[in-house]
């Protein structure tokens, strides 16, 4: 994997005005976007989020599952706390890409959960990778982080490439009746930290 720093730009959000920052992942042709807010305290552990992608829900509203709600959520935290980042990875689709990603929906029209879905197809639960966190975090100046997420998964992947997770930050938002079963499957076989309290909270 051989991350490239490209070039930064603004991007004014309605939560504030982020700067953006554009890597290219020269091995696979990935273009990942790392996202910081303010001036970046690097001594303390920095509030922050990776993101990854979801076209429909990021994009597209969707309310098959919570990713939006948790993009919004956690920039508009980031912007009235003043500081932080997101990483936004391009690994659509748990890493399966978007059109498998299709697919795997039409198995969970049919009455899939969203891991057999995968397995039908062919795939692993989750096929992500972690290892451009590094360089990228590294371009923005972090070292130490307060991680929005309700993956311990994630946690695990940062420690592994040598980022301390200072604290684990839960990001329970979005929950409605079309991603319920779903949240429901993350959290009993992808091992996400929901608590029943998200479950009895219905949002939408
Ligand atoms: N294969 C597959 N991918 C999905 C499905 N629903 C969402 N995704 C993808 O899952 C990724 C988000 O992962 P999640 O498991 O929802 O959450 P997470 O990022 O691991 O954990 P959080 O930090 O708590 O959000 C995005 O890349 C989505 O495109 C699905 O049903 N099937
Ligand atoms: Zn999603």
């Amino acid at each position: 994997m051989t991350i490239k720093y490209i070039a930064t730009s603004t991007l004014p959000t309605p939560w504030g005005v982020f700067d953006m920052h554009g890597f290219e992942d020269t091995e696979t042709g990935k273009e990942h976007v790392a996202l910081t807010f303010g001036q970046l305290d690097t001594n303390e552990p920095i509030l922050g989020r990776i993101h990854s992608e979801c076209l429909t829900g990021d994009a597209l509203f969707s309310l098959r599952c919570d990713c939006g709600f948790q993009l919004q959520t956690a920039m508009q935290t980031i912007a009235e706390l003043g500081q932080g980042f997101i990483l936004y990875l391009r690994q659509e689709g748990r890493g399966i890409g978007l059109l498998n990603k299709i697919r795997a929906y039409q198995l969970q029209d049919q009455g899939a959960n969203t891991v057999e879905a995968n397995e039908r197809l062919g795939f692993q639960a989750d096929m992500r990778k972690y290892d451009m966190i590094k360089p990228m975090l590294e371009q923005i100046g972090v070292k130490k982080v307060r991680l929005m997420t309700n993956n311990p998964r994630k946690v695990i992947a940062m420690q592994d490439v040598g980022i301390e997770v200072a604290e684990r930050v839960p990001l329970q938002v979005g929950k409605n009746r079309y991603n319920e079963d779903y949240l429901k499957t993350k959290s009993t076989q992808l091992g996400h930290m929901m608590s029943e309290h998200h479950f009895n909270d219905e949002q939408k």
